[in-house]
């Protein structure tokens, strides 16, 4: 449990009392002297967070792994500075940054005079994707960390009031995961992919800038402001749907009937969940995924412990407190036709065993009947659906020839 003891003296020299605000978060780390004994190293940061990003990538899982916070507070450093060193496959990485709404490759050399950017789009299966962005092959971490570098320095930087060489852009960098795996004999392909997000700090305008560097600071805010929207209704909706999953689960225990747990599911359905307005930055657009859908996602808060900057830091923990209440769906991503297989191999057995009790309930009865019914467990080894029909078709002839039943 984090909990941080916060001076409102700041609101003004006549007030002094203390306010201590609490939150609960999963990790809670101290960076900011080495010399001191609760000093969190990357290292600490990565056993804690890295693994888990990467087992859950190695299970089949979409993982995203996103930084939030004030200008100046480390998001980079986190993201991007970790020293780790595992073994990599065969891996597609791609790197872009988002900069006043526009999407550059941050990995492909282009004419300068002419910057370009690229479209989002959206496929009606695997969802929000960047148009034209270069896929480069790695097969080794040094050739991951290679690319980090190339596009960390192609991001367009700025000197702000905290930060001389502050992100003015988010950049997104992907790895594309795909393992080919032997399951029940089958060959098959998981395919994961690996989110890192590194946001660009968010600052109070400040007039004294330049044209641009405002320009740039309304843009970065106003995508903040729509993933702040985006993370509370995702909030506001899970935890509508998990109180709705509870009201089920009362409602439906003094009804053993799975009909009344259908019947209730249907009434807590027609409580509407709020839009969520993905579409209103191309941040959110981007991350839909990651943020309320097919994906295990971890976000990083990152504060100042400095006293002037008690708001930014009072609005990073209420973000990121807010985005503990999303309840995502992730899934492995397993091929589909393969999953089929295995579902429909696993129908076979269930029938196949029902067809084995129906057979040891009417043997007195119906000296052929199994015979009949093994030859279409044959048949079913080729078609699930035709064995549902041919089970129809057997077992109400069955029973209409059994003694017991005419
Ligand atoms: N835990 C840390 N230990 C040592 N140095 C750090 C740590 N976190 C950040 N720094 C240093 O602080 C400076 C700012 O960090 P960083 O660039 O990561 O901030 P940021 O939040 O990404 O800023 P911006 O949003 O402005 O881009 C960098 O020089 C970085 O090396």
């Amino acid at each position: 449990k984090f909990r941080t003891q916060l001076d409102n003296r700041l609101d003004g020299p006549w007030d002094s009392r203390e306010k201590i605000v609490a939150f609960s978060f999963d990790y809670c780390y101290w960076s900011v002297d080495p010399e001191d004994p609760k000093y969190a190293s990357q290292e600490v940061v990565f056993q804690d967070l890295g693994t888990s990003v990467l087992s859950g990538a190695f299970k089949g899982y979409n993982i995203c792994l996103f930084a939030y916070g004030q200008t100046g507070s480390g998001k980079t450093y986190t993201m991007m500075g970790t020293p780790v060193s595992y073994s990599i496959h065969k891996l597609f990485a791609i790197f872009l940054e988002i900069y006043n709404e526009r999407v550059r490759d941050l990995l492909k050399q282009s004419d300068h005079k002419k910057p370009y950017t690229l479209r989002v789009r959206e496929h009606p299966e695997t969802g929000p994707y960047v148009q034209g962005l270069s896929q480069h092959l790695v097969t080794d971490y040094k050739q991951v960390v290679g690319l980090l570098e190339e596009g960390i320095a192609k991001r367009i930087t700025a000197a702000t009031h905290i930060h001389d060489a502050s992100s003015r852009s988010h950049a997104i960098f992907t790895i594309h995961y795909t393992q080919a795996i032997l399951e029940n004999n089958l060959p098959s392909e998981i395919a994961s992919k690996i989110n890192l997000v590194d946001l660009a700090g968010s600052e109070r305008a400040d007039p004294s800038y330049c044209k641009d560097r405002i320009t740039e600071g309304a843009n970065i805010n106003k995508s903040l402001v729509t993933l702040g929207i985006v993370i509370s209704t995702l909030a506001q909706n899970s935890q509508m749907f998990s109180s709705c999953q509870s009201i089920n689960s009362i409602t439906s225990e003094g009804d053993s009937s799975p009909m009344s747990s259908h019947t209730t599911g249907s009434v807590s359905g027609t409580r509407r969940q709020a839009y969520i307005p993905y579409r209103d930055s191309i941040l959110t657009w981007l991350l839909k995924d990651s943020l309320g859908g097919n994906s295990k996602t971890i976000m990083v808060a990152t504060i100042s412990p400095a006293s002037s900057s008690y708001n930014e830091t009072m609005s990073t923990l209420r973000y990121a407190s807010n985005a503990k209440n999303i309840i995502n769906k992730p899934r492995v991503n397993e091929d589909a036709n393969v999953k089929l297989i295995r579902e429909l191999r696993e129908e076979i057995d269930r029938l196949k065993t029902m067809l084995i009790s129906f057979e040891l309930v009417c043997i007195n009865f119906f000296s052929t009947g199994p015979i009949v019914m093994l030859s279409v467990v044959a048949e079913a080894e080729l078609s699930v659906l035709h064995l549902d029909k041919y089970m129809l078709n057997v077992t109400s002839s069955f029973f209409e020839e059994c003694p017991c039943c005419v």
